[in-house]
């Protein structure tokens, strides 16, 4: 079995330097992990009059009319309330609803990143069952759904059971059904791969809360049999005539003279933790069965670590709740997108039926082979179905896409969805394009760079964005840096930003005042560029003064995989120097740029943003295919459109003519490539548009990448989207080099440098752009 290893370089929660990273995540740049923000426009006094009086009323009144317009006329139906009034938060304990809120604020974000889901987190300070009832049912007018979390036993049991009787809209209480999801759809695939069966398993329990009792009746409802379950507490086992049991324990009360975890660990096969850290031992969990499968579940620190779990047993499965292990089993998976499901059919509740599909679909979407997205999440191959892959990856975008439909049809089969769903292959296709909204979109690369950390030299080391940026990519594995600065200078400024990354242990250092490989660097430069123009005497200053030099010159000579720079502006300049001493991959005319920009309708590539002014075809062909390779390591397939202001023949000026041409190069060159032009921006971004203009287009759905026949073009296109939609851009993307080289823009953050970093990683772990085009027969295009 393979070695239960962590993922990334991730710091152990229990850590100083991971808590003060954490506090400063929840503190800066404002206090909170949430925003309400408008989705309206709310600029002038007409929008004003709409958005509120007078215009407001006609709402209202259409709402007293029909209660059911209040699914199109507010945000109800997408608006989940997360509760709790902080009894049971995390395996901290009765900690109280304002020490609570950090975790349901987490939640809310989970909700929104990974479905969409709009919530207000609302803490309680009310402990009395029959208030705290009161008060969350009140609550039906605002709410399309209510999650309940980290409410204690027994009195979450029935808090839930009476506000479901009260509220017809679903009432769900994560920490019981989210994680018996989860938890069912992990045992029945670890059963699958021991060869045992749920119905003979011997399951021995730590934890009599609402997860751990939650998850062993759903583990019943699989077929598991009462009389092989264990169940243990901080007083022991849970037997029969024991006192301060409850009614959900005693259902469970084993007639037993064992009294101790230890007593009845011997021989089970399946372990499941959700009590407190620590609490299963190595020497307990070798008394256990052939194959068993260890569920250490407990957050923030598991019943057993990982490492000392598999030494014990090396053929045991494990499972934890963290992210920083394989299998993570969290209700994570399952509750933003059981809530999707629910909400897209308005369902009443969510029923037996729907969480069973939620299991059937979260186990079988472990079997499947790994999505490229999900290849890339982990080691660059694929991550098949075994013991260290029970369960699907949380970043799975495939999740939303099987978990959602699959509860929404189960309402409707048991007759609670409100507003059945006609359509499913368009609603499994909206809920694709949300995969691709948002940061999401760099997910894929950030695992592949997670999975395989390259040396990334970064020129502005002493800038306080790449020191930021560093502390992320150090305490996320994404890279291996190097920065250039003085050392002083560095020194000080992490401990003026409170950074606890450190030169050395954390990441390398290059002081240009003092660095051993001087010489040798000078020597490259005048080898690379001295018949350039550059004398050995401005050599000299170069490499002791500029740090794009000794960047690219790092990377030239191997001491680098990949190098950023630019932070502080002069893009050509830069490009001069990598130009120089890094050059063109053999056959390429030239550089080019594409930036991604993220928008809240989808992700797509404007190309080139930042260096050709007026491309040939072919030059324009050539962007098109780089563009399309390094498209795909997004896990996107490329849809390009060749853009103009004339759409398919409508003007013949020269620029149009140009991208006609170059489709045509392109359709020789690559015909598998979907890809057609020349069109208008409008006409390239909507099929609608498409089918009146040109219906048998080659072209088919959206285009995700752009390619302009200018460098104005793609630049004004770039800042206008960026301001005006409000768009994350990532790049620009430097394409065409020897070796991956990147030049930021000033208005670059601490996160763009993070998402460049990962960009730059990946290039430098998959072959060049050069032999792509080569193993394409497509060299060289400069000669078309
Ligand atoms: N991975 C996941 O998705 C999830 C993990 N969890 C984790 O499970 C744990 C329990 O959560 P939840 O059920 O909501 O909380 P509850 O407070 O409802 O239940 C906690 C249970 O654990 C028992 N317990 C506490 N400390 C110990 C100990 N040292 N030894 C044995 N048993 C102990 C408690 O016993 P007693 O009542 O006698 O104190 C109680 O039975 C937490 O760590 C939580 O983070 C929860 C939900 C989801
Ligand atoms: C994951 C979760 O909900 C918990 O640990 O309480
Ligand atoms: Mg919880």
């Amino acid at each position: 079995m393979a070695c239960m290893k962590k993922i990334g370089d991730m710091a152990q929660p229990v850590t100083s330097d991971f808590a003060s990273s954490a506090l400063d995540y929840h503190r800066f740049p404002k206090p909170g992990k949430l925003e309400i923000r408008a989705t309206k426009p709310l600029g002038t006094q007409h929008d004003l009059g709409l958005a509120y009086s007078p215009g407001v009323a006609a709402a209202c009144l259409a709402i007293a009319g029909d209660p059911a317009e209040a699914t199109e006329l507010t945000v109800r139906q997408n608006l989940v309330a997360v509760v709790t009034n902080g009894t049971a938060v995390l395996g901290l304990g009765n900690i109280g609803p304002l020490a609570a809120k950090p975790v349901m604020e987490g939640k809310a974000v989970l909700f929104k990143k990974f479905a969409g889901i709009d919530v207000f987190d609302i803490e309680i300070a009310e402990n009395d069952v029959d208030r705290l009832v009161d008060i969350v049912a009140a609550l039906e007018p605002t709410f399309g759904g209510i999650n309940l979390e980290d409410i204690k036993a027994p009195q979450c049991f029935e808090v839930e059971r009476k506000l479901r009787e009260r509220m017809s809209i679903p009432v769900f209480h994560d920490d019981q059904h989210g994680t018996a999801i989860i938890v069912g759809a992990a045992v029945l695939n670890a059963m699958e791969l021991s060869g045992k069966s749920i119905e003979s398993v011997r399951i021995v329990s730590s934890g009599a809360g609402a997860a751990a009792l939650a998850c062993l009746d759903f583990l019943v409802e699989l077929g598991a049999k009462r009389e092989n379950i264990f169940v243990t507490d901080v007083e022991g086992v849970v037997y029969k005539g024991r006192p301060s049991m409850n009614e959900r324990m005693l259902i469970y009360a084993r007639d037993t003279n064992a009294r101790r975890l230890d007593d009845v660990i011997g021989g089970a096969d399946v372990f499941l933790g959700l009590s407190a850290g620590g609490v299963l031992t190595p020497e307990m969990a070798k008394k256990m069965g052939a194959r068993p499968l260890i569920m250490a579940l407990a957050n923030p620190t598991p019943e057993i670590e990982p490492e000392a779990a598999h030494l014990a047993r090396p053929d045991a499965m494990i499972c934890t709740g963290r992210s920083d292990y394989p299998n993570q089993v969290n209700n994570v998976l399952c509750f933003p997108y059981i809530f999707r499901g629910a909400l897209d059919v308005a369902a009443s509740t969510i029923n037996e039926a729907m969480k069973l599909a939620a299991v059937r679909a979260i186990a079988q979407l472990a079997h499947e082979p790994p999505s490229d997205v999900v290849a890339r999440a982990y080691d660059g191959k694929s991550r098949l179905f075994g013991a260290d892959s029970l369960i699907p990856s949380p970043f799975d975008p495939r999740l939303i896409l099987r978990i959602a439909p699959a509860v929404a049809k189960a309402a409707m089969a048991t007759g609670v969805a409100k507003k059945p769903i006609v359509d499913f292959v368009a609603y499994e296709e909206t809920l694709s394009r949300f995969v691709f909204r948002s940061g999401f979109v760099m997910k894929p690369l950030m695992q592949a760079a997670k999975a395989d950390p390259r040396r990334v030299v970064y020129a502005e080391g002493e800038d306080e964005r790449v020191l930021r940026a560093v502390q992320t990519i150090v305490e996320e594995g994404i890279a291996k840096p190097i920065l250039i600065g003085r050392p002083d200078v560095i020194e000080t400024r992490l401990e003026r930003f409170g950074l606890s990354v450190r030169p050395g242990r954390d990441f390398e250092l290059v002081n240009p005042q003092d660095d051993p490989r001087y010489r040798d660097y000078v020597a490259t430069y005048l080898e690379q560029a001295g018949r350039r123009g550059v004398t050995p005497d401005a050599a000299r200053t170069l490499v002791r003064t500029n740090s794009t030099v000794i960047a690219a010159l790092a990377v030239k000579r191997g001491d680098a995989d990949a190098m950023l720079c630019g932070l502080d502006g002069r893009f050509n300049s830069r490009l001069g120097y990598i130009r120089d001493i890094i050059g063109l991959a053999p056959g390429v005319t030239d550089f080019s740029a594409m930036s991604l920009m993220i928008t809240s309708k989808g992700a797509f590539f404007i190309t080139d943003t930042h260096v050709r002014h007026d491309p040939a075809d072919f030059e324009i062909a050539e962007m098109a295919l780089m563009c399309a390779r390094h498209v795909r390591r997004f896990g996107l397939e490329p849809r390009i459109a060749l853009v103009s202001h004339s759409d398919f023949g409508t003007d013949d000026a020269p620029s149009s003519l140009k991208m006609r041409r170059a489709v045509e190069i392109l359709r020789q060159r690559a015909p598998e490539l979907e890809v057609d032009g020349e069109m208008q921006a409008d006409t390239a971004l909507s099929q609608t548009v498409r089918d009146h203009v040109l219906p048998s287009s080659r072209l088919k759905g959206e285009a995700n990448v752009l390619v302009m026949p200018s460098l104005d073009a793609a630049n004004i296109a770039y800042t206008m989207t960026k301001i005006m939609a409000d768009a994350l851009p990532v790049g620009p993307i430097l394409i065409g080099g020897a070796k991956p080289a990147h030049i930021l823009i000033p208005s670059t953050t601490a996160r763009g440098i993070v998402n460049m970093t990962a960009v730059a990683v990946g290039e430098a772990q998959s072959q060049s752009d050069a032999k792509m085009l080569a193993d394409a027969g497509l060299m060289p295009l400069a000669h078309i």
